[in-house]
Order: structure tokens, then C-alpha cells, then sequence
């Protein structure tokens, strides 16, 4: 029987051990933090779930319009202690049941810290295990090794997070009070969500972008409509502006950027993104090839350059989204244990960022098309003109769609819209498939509904015999 270890117990290492006891192979996992890893401990499920309290507090903005009387978004408190107290509930379940699944599908879960023993030039390698609250170090022979260890906060030598007033996005959960005023470092895809959800609770946020739009590597029409609805509700987004050093002061912080400006502030978020978590494993003393940066190299089926070690999720710095980490984990195991298999294909990966709009996207970006890269036509519908936009008072979203020139094959989209997350799909299962314009444009969609406006935007991408 084959033997698998998984070091990492995130989306990575349980889908890997899901599909890995699904084969009939032994597996373990060695987890140190908890099943679900920081996915669901501390990044992504506590981060959406904080996310969709600030979105309870949306719903009370600008009920006037839709004539509903109100007290108004002042009237409404956050207690952020029973927020917290939801947050950190929800990510406990989430992990337990995972752990229920794992032990139910037979696999054995260690909590403990593991890394990789001596090369015993074999076909068998030796992971070390150190358990969690104590006990001697033990080794497990195994046949395959998939390292899933993830990523950890990178921190600014003088902004060192204190978990008080100068924090990472895992310690938010912590604060006994929502912020008075705070400065979020960093305006990527981690900054934008918080920065969108404290502001959305009624906490003046001032956001730190070293490049001259929010999310630099978004689209750029979807990002800067994103940091118009910020602006317009009142956020300060200070653009090119890099912080130098985060200090405490007596009742606050303060940023230092590198202009000599300095911001203050009751708080401040670090999101200046992350590290893997490839250190102390023993990578290098085993012959794992790693990547500037640490990031374990692997192939698109999730191969190191070691026989029987393989690495998946953001400790390989390929794409960090837990749906890219899963299946880099299952491709693992289906390639371990001798399955057909085909490797990674990002090119039908989707993704959204959690911001009120949110913005979803997948296949080419605006930036391949402009410079040349991939030819395409592309057209960009905003929501305004949607029957079902008018009707919720939607002002601010769009439909983009990419297509091939000459066939009309839908290469590419973008939505930005309230659930755009769950908009994407139909583009997505329409590059996925190969599906032209015109296939997309004659579905015919619910009415009035906002994926009317995504077979629209396809309706006009059909070319007309006379062009
Ligand atoms: C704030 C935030 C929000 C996010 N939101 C989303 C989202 O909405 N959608 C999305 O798709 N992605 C999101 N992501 C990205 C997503 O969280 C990651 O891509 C995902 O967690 C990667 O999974 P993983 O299995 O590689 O690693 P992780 O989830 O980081 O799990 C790795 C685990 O390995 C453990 N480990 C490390 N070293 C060892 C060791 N030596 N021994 C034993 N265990 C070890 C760690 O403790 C950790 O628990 C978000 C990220 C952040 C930071
Ligand atoms: N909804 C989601 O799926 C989701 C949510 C969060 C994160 N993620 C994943 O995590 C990845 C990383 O995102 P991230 O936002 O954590 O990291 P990031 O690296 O994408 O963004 C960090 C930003 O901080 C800036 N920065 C660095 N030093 C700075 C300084 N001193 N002052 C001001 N700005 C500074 C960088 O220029 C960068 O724009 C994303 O690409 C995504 O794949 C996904």
C-alpha cells in the first residue's frame, strides 16, 4: 500500500488526502494548527465571514430611495466582540467538520509539526514529526511526501505587528472594539477586502497604496471603479505612497511614508502580502529545489525536483487561491498514486475579490490584450442600464467580456457587481468550454436578472455579415 504524508493540513493537503484515501492509499496528515489550515483558521473563512457582517450593515444605506424609512446608518452599532465571537465559531466548525471528513475517509491526522528527516537515498522518505503540546520526535516512512505548509504575513522590519494596534489580518479578530480610524498598509486583494468591509462598518479607513490604483494587478477599469465607490463613500486612499515604518503612539499609530508624510491613525492593518512557509522543513538539505522568495518550484503536477516529494498551494507561490491549492493537491495524489491526470490549467481559474462591489474574473486580463499578447475584442457593459441594476439602485458595476477576433470564443471576463462571485460562473463555464458569443448571447437568461447583461455583452460581441 502506498504510504502518503502530508505536511499542512490547508485546502492544498486535505483535498490531496481526501483524493489520496480515496485511492486506498495510507495517508496522514500532520497538521499544526488545526484541519482546514490557515484557509479556514485564519485567511480566507474568517476574512469572508467578518465580510458578510459588514454586509448586513450595507443593507441599511440608502434606504430612503427604495422608500423605506429608517434611522439611518448611523443608528445601526457593530458589536464587534459577537462579530469576532461568529468569526472565530464559524472557522472552529468549519475546521472540525473537516477534520470529521478526513477521519471518516480513514485518514490519520496528527497535530504536530513535521519536516522532512535525512535523505535515505531509497524510495522511502522520512518525515519527522514533532507533536503538538509536547512529546518526542517520531519519524513516518512514506512513500510520497506532499508538502502543503502554505504562507505567513510578511512583516515590515519597522512595522512589527503587536497585535494590539498594529496588526496582521489574523490578529483583527482579537480587538476587543472595532477601530476608530484605521490605516490599512497595503491595498492588494487583502488590503482592498478589509479596507471595504471596516469602512462598510462605519470605521473611517485610510488605505496605503504604494502604486497609483487599489489592486495593481486587477483589471484596471474594475479596480479604479472600485476605488471610485471607496472615495465616494468616503475612505482616504493615499496612491504611490509606500509606508516606511508603523509606530505606536500614546493613544494610536502612526504611518511614516516614505515621502516624509506621516498619517495618524487608532490602528493599523499590515497587508503587504506573504511568505511561504518553507523554512526549517529541511527543503534544501533534502535537494528541494526552492524559488526566489522560498516558494517550493513545482511542475503543473505539482512535482518537485525530488522523486516522491511533491508541494501544492501557496507554499509554491503558483497561485494563491485555495480552489488553485486544492486541485494542485489532488493533481498530486492522482499523479502519486498512478491516476490519468491532467496538469494545472490556470488559464480557467477563476477569482473574486470580496469588496463591496466585488470583482470577479477569469481567463485573460485586460493587460495581456493591450499589450498585444492575446489577440481579442472585447466589450465592457456597465450595469447601469440593467433593468434588474435599476431596480436594487446599482450604479456602479460592469460586464466585461474577451473573445477570440475571428471565431467569437469567449477567452476571458470580468464582473464587477454585488456577487459577482457567483455571476462569473456562466463566463467561466463558457472559456472552460470553448463557448462563443454567440452560444452565450442565444441562453436565454431570467428577466429582469443581472446575467442578462452578461448574455448582452456577448449579443454584442456577435459580428454582423456586414462588418
Ligand atoms: C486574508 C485572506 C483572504 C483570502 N481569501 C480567499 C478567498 O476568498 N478565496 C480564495 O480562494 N483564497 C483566499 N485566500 C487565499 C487562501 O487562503 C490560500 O490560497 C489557501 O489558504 C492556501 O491553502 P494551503 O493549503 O496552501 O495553505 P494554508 O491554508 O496556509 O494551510 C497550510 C497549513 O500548513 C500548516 N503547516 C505549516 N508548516 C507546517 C509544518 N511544518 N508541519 C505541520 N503543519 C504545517 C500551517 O499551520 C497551515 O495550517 C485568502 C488569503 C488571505 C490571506
Ligand atoms: N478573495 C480572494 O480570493 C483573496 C483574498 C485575499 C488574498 N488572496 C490571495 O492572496 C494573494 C496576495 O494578496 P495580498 O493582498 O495579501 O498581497 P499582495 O502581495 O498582492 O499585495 C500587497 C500589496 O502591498 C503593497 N506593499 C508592499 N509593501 C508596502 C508598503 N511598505 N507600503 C504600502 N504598500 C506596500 C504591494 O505593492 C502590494 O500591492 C492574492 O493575489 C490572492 O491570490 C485572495
Amino acid at each position: 500500500m502506498s504510504q502518503i504524508v502530508i505536511i499542512g493540513g490547508g485546502p492544498a493537503g486535505y483535498e490531496a488526502a481526501l483524493v489520496a484515501a480515496q485511492l486506498d492509499a495510507d495517508v496522514t496528515v500532520v497538521e499544526a494548527e488545526g484541519a482546514g489550515g490557515a484557509c479556514v483558521l485564519s485567511d480566507c473563512v474568517p476574512s469572508k465571514t467578518f465580510i458578510a457582517s459588514s454586509q448586513v450593515v450595507t443593507g441599511y444605506r440608502d434606504t430612503e430611495e427604495f422608500g423605506v424609512h429608517s434611522d439611518g446608518l448611523e443608528a445601526v452599532t457593530v458589536d464587534a466582540r459577537a462579530v469576532h465571537g461568529r468569526v472565530k465559531r464559524l472557522a472552529l466548525a468549519q475546521s472540525a467538520d473537516i477534520h470529521d471528513k478526513l477521519v471518516k475517509a480513514g485518514v490519520s491526522f496528527v497535530a504536530g509539526s513535521a519536516r522532512l528527516g535525512e535523505d535515505t537515498l531509497g524510495h522511502t522518505h522520512r518525515v519527522l514529526v514533532t507533536p503538538t503540546g509536547g512529546g518526542e520526535e517520531y519519524s513516518i516512512a512514506a512513500s510520497t511526501v506532499l508538502i502543503a505548509t502554505g504562507a505567513t504575513p510578511r512583516q515590515l522590519p519597522t512595522a512589527v505587528p503587536d497585535g494590539e494596534r498594529i496588526l496582521t489580518w489574523r490578529q483583527v479578530y482579537d480587538l476587543p472594539e472595532l477601530p476608530e480610524h484605521l490605516i490599512v498598509v497595503g491595498s492588494g486583494v487583502t488590503g482592498a477586502e478589509f479596507a471595504s468591509a471596516y469602512l462598510a462598518m462605519g470605521v473611517q479607513v485610510t488605505l496605503v497604496s504604494s502604486r497609483d490604483r487599489v489592486m495593481p494587478h486587477e483589471d484596471a477599469d474594475a479596480a479604479m471603479a472600485i476605488e471610485r465607490v471607496f472615495r465616494n463613500r468616503g475612505m482616504s486612499i493615499l496612491n504611490n505612497s509606500r509606508a516606511d515604518a508603523v509606530r505606536r503612539t500614546d493613544d494610536g499609530v502612526e504611518v511614516e511614508l516614505s515621502d516624509g508624510r506621516v498619517v495618524a491613525g487608532s490602528h493599523a492593518l499590515i497587508a503587504v502580502g506573504s511568505i511561504p512557509n518553507t523554512a526549517g522543513l529541511g527543503l534544501s538539505e533534502y535537494g528541494v529545489e526552492l524559488a526566489r522568495g522560498g516558494y517550493v518550484q513545482v511542475d503543473r503536477v505539482s512535482r518537485t525536483n525530488v522523486p516522491g516529494v511533491y508541494a501544492a498551494g501557496d507554499c509554491t507561490g503558483v497561485l494563491p487561491l485555495a480552489s488553485v491549492a486544492a486541485m494542485q493537491g489532488r493533481i498530486a495524489m492522482w499523479h502519486a498514486l498512478g491516476e490519468a491526470v491532467r496538469p494545472l490549467r490556470l488559464r480557467t481559474v477563476a477569482a473574486n475579490v470580496f469588496t463591496d462591489p466585488e470583482l470577479a474574473t477569469v481567463g485573460v486580463s485586460h493587460d495581456e490584450v493591450a499589450a498585444g499578447k492575446v489577440p481579442a475584442r472585447q466589450v465592457m457593459l456597465p450595469l447601469s442600464g440593467n433593468a434588474r441594476a435599476k431596480m436594487d439602485d446599482l450604479a456602479d458595476g460592469f460586464v466585461k467580456l474577451f473573445c477570440r477576433p475571428a471565431s467569437g470564443q469567449v477567452i476571458g471576463g470580468v464582473v464587477v457587481a454585488p456577487k459577482a462571485s457567483e455571476l462569473i460562473l456562466p463566463i467561466t463555464m463558457a472559456v472552460e468550454n470553448n463557448l462563443t458569443v454567440n452560444e452565450l448571447a442565444q441562453t436565454i437568461t431570467i428577466y429582469p436578472s443581472l446575467s442578462g447583461s452578461i448574455t448582452e455583452a456577448a449579443r454584442q460581441l456577435m459580428l454582423h455579415e456586414l462588418e
